[in-house]
């Protein structure tokens, strides 16, 4: 029965095809038909070419793909991920006290989500307050976070976009096995006031844990046996953090049904919480618990993840548009495209089934992006011109955090605006002639000058659009994109939430140590072998 609306969907991109957006906007109503609201979040598709017959098919679609039924079976606890036998619960982390219970393997897990957090707050209130201090005594003045991916894209991500509600130790993150990472952020810090948390659900992560005992020796060297008094550790493997020495009281564990990439709601977000304080975490939850309402309920025509994960299927599978850009008119979201890639990608760059067979359809795009306006002066000239079209999602917000410069914010709304403008209007041959002709060029230049000024248009991208960058608001987008991203794999019939993509490398990143250390080279396929062979050590 999909593929029967696949078929209509494409049907229907071929016959519209070089239809311009801007002629869809002859309907006054467009604008209100083609946005949705969750609370005072706004999403606005009206600048794509998907119009009302596209839309109905797209919710058709979502209907016979069993979106609303699978959505409802991963807030009930049921085990959707199925390669890994696992729930898909992340939700249960942000559902506060007031959540139905919810059992998963005979056991109501909310009583272990609400201590934890508790835990996590008497820290949290602890290191900020000085109650808790390094075993010398000096306040913990800096805190380290040691993860990679899931254990730090988030935290990276949410607190530089949490920036102004800062007012506890100083945040900094290291996840590359790159020793530069390591050294570079140590050499700033003073250990006696340092606080280190490894972040590792598994905490066998091999980067994490020898960036982990990199900074163990460099706290051992300044404070000797008192180093574990400068530890706390995230993660779920309690044997292995014992043997690290470190604190039980200071271990903030997870369950199983917590993906990597989902995980900043819970212990993963410490040093968020060191940060920015308990209260405004919560607030945080809290944005993310709305957006779950506002997805579990509302009707899917006005359902912001249900809509933004349609208009990411029209375009990676009827228009064939291979990525998208994300981009934040927000200097504070900086790393959220970092953060959309992992989750994103890792979820639904798959090329099979859930019950393993190969899918026919393309799945995950590519995900990019960087702030703007600075992406305006680097990479938008392909955006307008490029010989690829690259949907574009632009996320602005009404007010900054700065009242005493509002020139700056008006100017950030102006040239957001004019970039989603510009993508879809362009200018036409003839403007550029005219143009061309008013700056004084003549016969063939003329005719040169005005191609190279031509922009074609037609260039579909969406706007987020929210009153102010908050905790609240940072959960209601982060929540967003995690259902968006729940929608596509759905109606893709993959499973979003393993990610054996990633083994190989580590497997043969093992195998190859030996070899990077001197061991003679076996096995390997002649380019490989001829990059050791640059590459040792002279
Ligand atoms: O928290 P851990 O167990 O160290 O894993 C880190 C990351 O590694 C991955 O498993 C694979 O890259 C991610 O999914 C995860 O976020």
């Amino acid at each position: 029965m999909s593929d029967a609306i696949w078929q209509r969907l494409e049907r229907h991109r071929a016959a519209t095809r070089d239809r311009p957006i801007l002629s869809l906007f002859d309907d006054p109503a467009r604008f209100d038909a083609f946005s949705a609201e969750a609370g005072d979040m706004l999403l606005d598709f009206s600048k794509t070419a998907i119009d009302r017959e596209a839309l109905a098919l797209l919710l058709e679609l979502a209907e016979a793909r069993g979106v609303a039924a699978r959505r409802d079976a991963m807030f009930r606890g049921e085990k959707i991920n199925t390669s890994e036998n696992r729930a898909v619960l992340h939700t249960a982390l942000r559902a506060g006290e007031d959540a139905e219970p919810l059992i998963v393997d005979g056991r109501d897990v909310r009583p272990a989500v609400a201590d934890t957090l508790r835990r996590m707050e008497r820290f949290a209130v602890g290191v900020r307050s000085c109650e808790i201090t390094a075993p010398g005594g000096q306040p913990f003045t800096d805190v380290v976070n040691i993860g990679i991916g899931g254990s730090d894209l988030g935290p990276v991500m949410a607190t530089a976009a949490l920036a102004p509600y800062h007012d506890g130790p100083r945040a900094h993150f290291v996840s590359n096995v790159d020793g530069a990472h390591v050294a570079d952020t140590l050499k700033a810090l003073d250990p006696r006031s340092t606080l280190i948390v490894i972040a590792s659900k598994t905490f066998t992560t091999i980067e994490t844990m020898t960036n982990a005992a990199t900074a163990l020796n460099w706290l051992r060297a300044a404070v000797g046996e008192d180093a574990a008094g400068h530890l706390a550790a995230v993660s779920s493997a309690l044997d292995r953090t014992a043997e690290m020495g470190i604190d039980p009281d200071r271990v903030f564990g997870f369950a199983d049904w917590v993906g990597g990439r989902y995980s900043v709601w819970g212990p993963v977000g410490l040093p968020v919480m060191l940060a920015v304080g308990p209260e405004n975490f919560r607030a945080f939850l809290s944005g993310g618990r709305a957006m779950d309402d506002h997805f579990r309920t509302a009707p899917p025509s006005r359902n912001l993840p249900i809509l933004l994960g349609l208009v990411g299927l029209w375009h990676r599978n009827i228009c064939g548009y291979p990525t998208r850009a994300v981009l934040p008119y927000d200097q504070r979201l900086a790393r959220l495209p970092a953060y959309l890639q992992q989750l994103d990608m890792e979820s639904n760059g798959k090329r099979v089934t859930r019950d393993g067979a190969p899918l026919s359809r393309a799945t995950g795009p590519v995900v990019w992006g960087e702030p703007g306006t600075n992406g305006q002066h680097a990479f938008y000239q392909l955006l307008h011109q490029g010989t690829d079209i690259v949907p574009a999602e632009f996320l602005i917000a009404a007010q900054g955090h700065e009242p005493q410069l509002k020139h700056h914010h008006d100017l950030l709304k102006a040239n957001c605006l004019a970039q989603s403008e510009a993508l879809m209007t362009g200018r036409s041959f003839d403007q550029a002639m005219e143009l061309a002709a008013r700056l004084g060029f003549e016969g063939d230049e003329r005719h040169a000058q005005a191609a190279q000024r031509t922009f074609p248009g037609n260039r579909p991208s969406v706007t987020i659009a929210y009153p102010k960058l908050t905790p609240f608001t940072l959960g209601q987008i982060i929540a967003l994109y995690e259902h968006r991203v729940f929608v596509e794999g759905t109606i893709w019939g993959i499973n979003s939430f393993d990610q054996w993509g990633v083994e190989l490398g580590k497997e043969l990143a093992n195998a190859l140590l030996p070899m990077v250390r001197g061991a003679p080279v076996t096995g390997k396929d002649g380019s490989t072998a001829g990059l050791l062979k640059r590459l040792a050590s002279r």
